[in-house]
């Protein structure tokens, strides 16, 4: 029996829509896997009436079906299913990372990382691997056709989920198909500020990178009041806020010890429309770690 626990995650930060990810340090999935002659699911935790126990429909099953590791697979969940928060990622992460460590396959994380993204594939329609990269590595990383680039990086976040629902399926189809040289230009200067900032750990940069664009701005309307509760994020010290992947939730770049604040002025802003809604104060953290 092998036992993984992976991150939440927080994918496109404004410029790098399907490209950038974080992993938080909270919350997170835990997935514990059995050898068995044929895969079944089970699921507690947050949100588990949403979730299919079908092995062909969860993400951890179509990653058992991917590497050819049948097992009995529980999943804890910790995220919330259609969070913006990488929930159907964590578990494809962690089913990957303990899969390949219960049947020795022997695959390098960035294997790993290609595997998870097909589990993504099932859910979302296209194995779009910004979250399962961060879940399983850590840190900040960067995802493109040929390569996964990490970077570790210790910067102050509050990521703040209402209680509303966005399919990342959905959410996938109201994404511009196409962008003028302007906007373009602006997202290549947001995108090296903030890969600049991840390197310095520097939350003055990041948050400068992180404007919301054409592309990942487009699902801000998805979300109900997602104009003032940026406004009261930045009023209470915060150095940039986006749409957290996908949405609903959304993700504020803090200084230092200034999670607190930002958190209270969201959550003030979202009951203000009526909104109810949960932050967690937290912080880059690391990818999807192994208990024996
Ligand atoms: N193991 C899983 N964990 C969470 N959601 C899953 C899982 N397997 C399949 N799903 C489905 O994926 C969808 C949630 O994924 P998605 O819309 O990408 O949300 P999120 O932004 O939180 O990742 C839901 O329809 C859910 O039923
Ligand atoms: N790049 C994807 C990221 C989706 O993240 P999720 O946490 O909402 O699943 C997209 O923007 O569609």
């Amino acid at each position: 029996m092998v036992t993984v626990r992976a991150p939440a995650t927080s994918a496109n930060l404004g410029s790098g829509f399907d490209v950038f990810g974080l992993a938080l340090e909270r919350p997170a999935d835990v997935v514990r896997v059995e050898r068995a002659d044929e895969t079944t699911i089970e699921v507690t935790g947050v949100g588990r009436q949403y979730i299919p126990e079908n092995p062909a429909k969860n993400t951890a099953g179509v990653v058992a079906e991917e590497l050819d590791a049948p097992a009995h697979i529980e999943i804890d969940k910790g995220v919330r299913p259609s969070s913006g928060l990488g929930s159907s990622a964590a578990s494809a992460a962690a089913a990957a990372v303990a899969l390949n460590e219960l049947y020795d396959c022997g695959l390098t994380p960035t294997e790993l990382v290609r595997v998870a993204a097909e589990g993504e594939a099932a859910v979302s329609g296209e194995a779009h691997a910004d979250n399962v990269a961060p879940a399983i590595l850590g840190g900040f990383t960067i995802v493109t056709d040929e390569d996964v680039t990490q970077v570790d990086a210790s910067i102050p976040i509050v990521a703040c989920l209402p209680e509303i629902v966005v399919s990342t399926r959905d959410a996938r189809q109201v994404v511009p198909q196409s962008v003028g040289i302007g906007e373009l230009v602006g997202t290549v200067g947001d995108a090296a500020t903030l890969t600049a900032g991840m390197f310095r750990d520097d939350p003055e940069l990041v948050g400068k990178g992180l404007r919301n664009n054409s592309l990942t701005g487009a699902r801000e309307p998805l979300i109900k009041g997602f104009d003032a509760v940026r406004e009261s994020a930045l009023s209470a010290g915060a150095t940039g806020v986006a749409v957290s992947g996908a949405g609903p939730s959304v993700l504020a770049v803090c200084r230092e010890g200034g999670q607190g604040s930002v958190a209270s002025a969201m959550l003030d802003a979202f009951f203000d429309v009526d909104v109810e809604a949960r932050a967690y104060q937290t912080s880059i953290g690391d990818g999807a770690t192994i208990f024996r």
